[in-house]
């Protein structure tokens, strides 16, 4: 592959590692100072001085290394107590150890001090009473503002523990404003009024679904209302601007809620100077400083309106949606927060707030929303409606073909196969970019394979990561994203309809009239790799696209009939193409026939764009999984276990999941790579096809050459208790072993690294057959002769289900058998229970199952539902679940 390879020759050993001993020793002991500065030092000040002075800049210092998450928690106070004991010795170093000097000095002349050879006695000695109380307050002062954010929030560490954030690389994003000086660049009006925009959505986006739902929306009230609006990621800007947005303009906020009710990345830092509290889910606004908000000026203000202090965001208009699911304990928490703390500052929010639900289906939801709200928007900026609207279709994109030989062909920025958006990213070294995912690595797969028997009705496979040439880092629990590739029949489809060659150069680039303020990571492409890598060409296209994108470039009447028939008819919509799951490239095949059973002419046919068809889609979009290795154990390699998703839709054709489907076809080539052996000559080739595999595994192709996959890590909450003695309790019947497999791996790691004392570990696992999809047998059951071995109560409890036909055995099963035990370690020796894998059906009877027990066990005058509640509410109850 052809990315990295001159990033690749750095080892970490050539970053730039914080020389965290030689900080504690400089700071706390004073090491002498060369001689140049010496002399500049000494003969400007006096010993005293610099002793203040050395304490004070150390103190900030390590402050500022620790906030910036350089430095762990206990390396922070440790390195401040030694730089407090360095100061009171040298202190009392000098006033003990000099008693003859102390008695026999008058107080010296202060005219006569020769500041090079004063000694820090003698600076000490000439101070009268005042001072000394003046330096003390000094210097109890600076200790006190240095460490406010302790001493006012003591809570702060424990929601940003230094820990994670101390494996953040250093930033190569431009950072969102320190300070509150307005930066034109990151001025959402500014932005505005130089783009003539009058309507400005932002989506708070983790894995895409906002951000689609956001363009999509822009793209509605520009065709129907001839709005001007413009999609924001709020990284991009600064939430301080907000309260210069033009009173006639509107905000509009598109937020999905992740984690346990918590902000999206992308929209953390407006959400922490939003609400900056240590109790993010229950806030009493009123208590909160709010951000440091720009005043507008006169002429951004009618004569109506006044900036008001108290109420910053007076003059601010505004309408929300929030994406989230009812499953979860906060649903919908963020828009919920967000939307509260903008009208507590003076804003006015206009029409419902939207609150769409995963689980059931949150595109109806979010076009009902829109439906009701469209109208108060398009009022309060004073649009006309669609009749005598002059905008139809806008292309997102401009896009140009390019011949490689001419000299606007930049060969540099040519199928970097790379997302990122950092300029010259590749001329930083691995340490100092930052990945995430509008940056993920394209990491080194160090091995892939499959788990369960080759007959078994489903495929679960096993692959590992090597992050040791990038930033990245992981905790054991955390999540893994991977950016898959597509398959190539829903590629090919697209380029067949194109009616282009797939290694053409194209270059594309952001049409400044489109609402969308997004790019391709690198400008040159082929229209190949853009449909392979960065592109969803298999979710079908949603109905509002269809009539905003699509139906404006169609000419023929029946090609248009075909179009609106779907438009306008759900139920036609849902069951030619939501049912069946159908792809964009099959839904313009069936609108192609349609036009040639109509005998459409050759010149009225419907013929596909580029760019209409970039404007049809979404954005490739990262699948997360459960990291199933412990971070312990392996700190630069992580795993994933993940599910091959095969299965045929409503009319019987073949659907495949996109990531899971292409890591299997990694197996191949990891296997030949590593043994040498051509593992496809003797079975049947992998359906679907991916380009990547046959290219790998052709004969031609090195077999020396890395598979690297763009990943990156999300963080969770999902952990083991930190005192190793705590017992823990985990179900994980199918993947949900994933993330169990790297606690079972953390804790084999502690009692082999000598800890004594590790609590009992208990697994219930479960699966179809024992014979054919027992994942990790071996390495469980070795595992659990470890950790049996060190606590008797340490046990793995397994049910197949399909293994006895008379009698199926699920995971609950097991945990009603052993009742008593799992009632003992959870409530009489406080140990934590864990749930991973499916939410739906698993969830609710093990859940079920827990609940039984409690009633049986605990006793009279307890209540089992509050100590089920008590459990979750301490963090001693942890899911990990999807749907
Ligand atoms: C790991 C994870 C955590 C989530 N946590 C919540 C939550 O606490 N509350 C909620 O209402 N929805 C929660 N959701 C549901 C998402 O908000 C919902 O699926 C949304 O459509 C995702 O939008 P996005 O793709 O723009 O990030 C969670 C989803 C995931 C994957």
């Amino acid at each position: 592959m052809p990315s990295q390879s001159a990033d690749l020759q750095l080892s970490p050993q050539d970053s730039p590692i914080p020389d965290i001993d030689s900080d504690i020793y400089r700071f706390g002991s004073f090491e002498p100072v060369s001689e140049a500065e010496d002399s500049i030092i000494s003969t400007s000040r006096s010993p005293l001085f610099n002793l203040l002075l050395n304490t004070f800049s150390s103190l900030a210092s390590n402050f500022r290394s620790f906030n910036q998450g350089e430095k762990s928690f206990p390396l922070f106070i440790f390195a401040i107590g030694a730089i407090l004991l360095g100061f009171f010795t040298n202190l009392l170093f000098a006033l003990f150890s000099h008693p003859s000097e102390k008695l026999k000095s008058p107080k010296p002349k202060l005219t006569k001090i020769n500041m090079k050879s004063e000694s820090l006695y003698s600076s000490i000695i000439n101070m009268d009473k005042k001072d000394l109380i003046l330096i003390t307050t000094m210097l109890i002062g600076a200790s006190t503002f240095i460490f406010r954010k302790f001493i006012l929030s003591p809570r702060i560490n424990e929601i940003n523990p230094p820990e994670n954030s101390s494996k953040k690389p250093t930033v190569s994003h431009p950072s969102p404003s320190e300070s509150s000086k307005p930066n034109v660049e990151r001025s959402i009006p500014d932005f505005m009024k130089s783009n003539n925009k009058n309507v400005v959505i932002v989506y708070g986006s983790q894995t895409g679904t906002a951000e689609d739902l956001s363009k999509r929306f822009s793209r509605s009230l520009q065709t129907d209302f001839g709005a001007q609006p413009l999609v924001i990621d709020p990284e991009d800007f600064d939430v301080e601007s907000l309260s210069r947005i033009s009173p006639n303009n509107i905000l509009i906020l598109m937020l999905s809620t992740t984690g346990e009710g918590e902000a999206t990345d992308n929209m953390s830092t407006w959400y922490k100077k939003l609400i900056s509290s240590d109790d993010h889910l229950e806030v009493d606004f009123s208590t909160l400083q709010p951000p440091d908000f720009q005043v507008p000026s006169d002429d951004e203000l009618g004569h109506d309106f006044s900036f008001d202090k108290e109420l910053p965001l007076k003059n601010l208009t505004f309408s929300a949606f929030g994406l989230g699911n009812t499953t979860y304990e906060h649903f919908n928490s963020h828009i919920k927060r967000v939307s509260s703390r903008l009208v507590s500052l003076g804003a006015t929010l206009v029409g419902p707030l939207g609150l769409g639900d995963d689980d059931d289906d949150i595109d109806d939801d979010f076009v009902k929303w829109k439906d009701s709200v469209s109208p108060f928007i398009a009022e309060h900026i004073g649009s006309s409606t669609s009749s005598d609207s002059s905008v139809s279709y806008v292309s997102d994109w401009i896009i140009t073909e390019i011949d490689k030989n001419s000299t606007e062909f930049d060969r540099e920025k040519f199928n970097r196969f790379r997302f990122s958006t950092i300029e010259n990213e590749e001329k930083l070294p691995p340490s100092e970019i930052k990945v995430d995912n509008k940056n993920p690595w394209s990491s080194k797969v160090t091995d892939a394979r499959q788990l369960c028997h080759p007959d078994n009705e489903r495929q679960i496979i096993h692959v590992e990561f090597d992050i040791n040439d990038s930033s990245i880092s992981y905790t054991t629990g955390d999540h893994l994203a991977v950016f898959p590739i597509n398959f190539d029949l829903h590629v090919q489809s697209l380029l067949d309809i194109l009616g282009v060659d797939e290694n053409q150069v194209i270059k594309a680039v952001p049409n400044p009239d489109s609402t969308n303020s997004s790019s391709f990571p690198y400008s040159y492409s082929t229209y190949g790799n853009i449909l392979r890598h960065y592109m969803d060409v298999t979710s079908p296209i949603s109905q509002d696209i269809l009539k905003n994108v699509l139906l404006p470039n169609v000419i023929s009447q029946p090609g248009k009939d075909f179009l609106n028939n779907l438009i306008n008819d759900k139920d036609a919509y849902n069951n030619l193409v939501s049912k069946p799951v159908t792809s964009p490239g099959e839904l313009l095949n069936l609108l192609i026939s349609a036009e040639s059973e109509s005998n459409v002419s050759n010149e009225q046919r419907f013929v596909l764009k580029m760019d209409v068809l970039l404007s049809m889609l979404q954005r490739m979009s990262p699948r997360r999984y459960s990291i199933s290795s412990s971070s312990l154990e392996s700190p630069k390699t992580l795993s994933a276990t993940v599910v091959v998703l095969k299965y045929k839709n409503v009319n019987g054709l073949d659907r495949y999941g996109v990531c899971s489907n292409f890591l299997n076809a990694t197996t191949d080539i990891v296997m030949r790579n590593k043994q040498g052996v051509d593992p496809s000559s003797n079975k049947t080739p992998f359906l679907p096809k991916y380009a990547i595999h046959d290219k790998m595994m052709s004969s031609s192709y090195s077999k020396n050459t890395d598979l690297r996959i763009p990943i990156y890590v999300i963080k969770s909450s999902f952990k083991l208790p930190n005192d190793p003695s705590v017992p823990v309790v985990m179900v994980g019947p199918g993947t949900g072993l994933s993330p169990l497999m790297g606690f079972i791996r953390e804790r084999v790691q502690m009692v082999n690294s000598g800890i004594s004392n590790v609590g009992p570990t208990v697994l219930f696992f479960g699966n179809r057959h024992e014979n054919r999809d027992f994942i990790y047998k071996e390495r469980l059951i070795e595992s659990f002769g470890i950790l049996s071995a060190s606590n008797p109560d340490s046990k793995m409890f397994t049910a197949f289900s399909r293994d006895d036909p008379s009698k199926k055995v699920y995971v609950q099963d097991r945990i009603y058998e052993n009742e008593e035990f799992v009632y003992k370690l959870i409530f009489e020796m406080g140990g934590n229970f864990y749930i991973c894998g499916d939410a739906k059906s698993m969830t609710v009877d093990v859940n079920k199952a827990l609940l039984d027990i409690t009633k049986r066990h605990c006793g009279q005058g307890l209540s089992p539902t509050n100590l089920i509640e008590d459990l979750k509410k301490s963090g001693r109850y942890q899911e990990d679940v999807w749907f």
